[in-house]
């Protein structure tokens, strides 16, 4: 039967190597600032009715620590949650919608880079 850890990549490296490699190059990613912690719905109107699942980095670093991901798939997963959630709230033109577009390109093409 296929084996549930994760499959073992030809560099030794596993999916949760690949996880802490990309999560540590979001978080010291110049345009990260906005998504570096969890958004206060108090101090942030219409936040908490708008955005249903909120996302930050520092929650995903949480999950990992508290190995919460099963694979690369969910840690992409809220990774993407991130991304989408600041879509919702920001205008493609604004400071922070402008963030979120850089950074989803470039999780993208660095998650590529390291599974070639
Ligand atoms: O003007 C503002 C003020 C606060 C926030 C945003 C924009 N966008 C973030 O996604 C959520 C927090």
């Amino acid at each position: 039967p296929v084996s549930k850890k994760a499959k073992m990549r030809d560099g030794g490296t596993d999916e949760l190597d690949v996880c802490q490699q990309l999560l540590g190059e979001l978080e010291t990613h110049q345009d990260a600032w906005p998504f570096l912690k969890p958004v206060n719905p108090k101090s942030v109107p219409g936040y908490k009715k708008v955005v249903k699942k909120p996302m930050d980095l520092s929650t995903i670093r949480e999950k990992i620590a508290n190995k919460q991901y099963s694979c690369l798939e969910s840690f992409t997963d809220d990774v993407n949650l991130v991304f989408d959630n600041c879509e919702r709230f920001n205008e493609d033109d604004s400071e922070i919608g402008k963030a979120g577009h850089i950074m989803r390109r470039f999780f993208n093409k660095r998650r590529a880079e390291l599974l070639k």
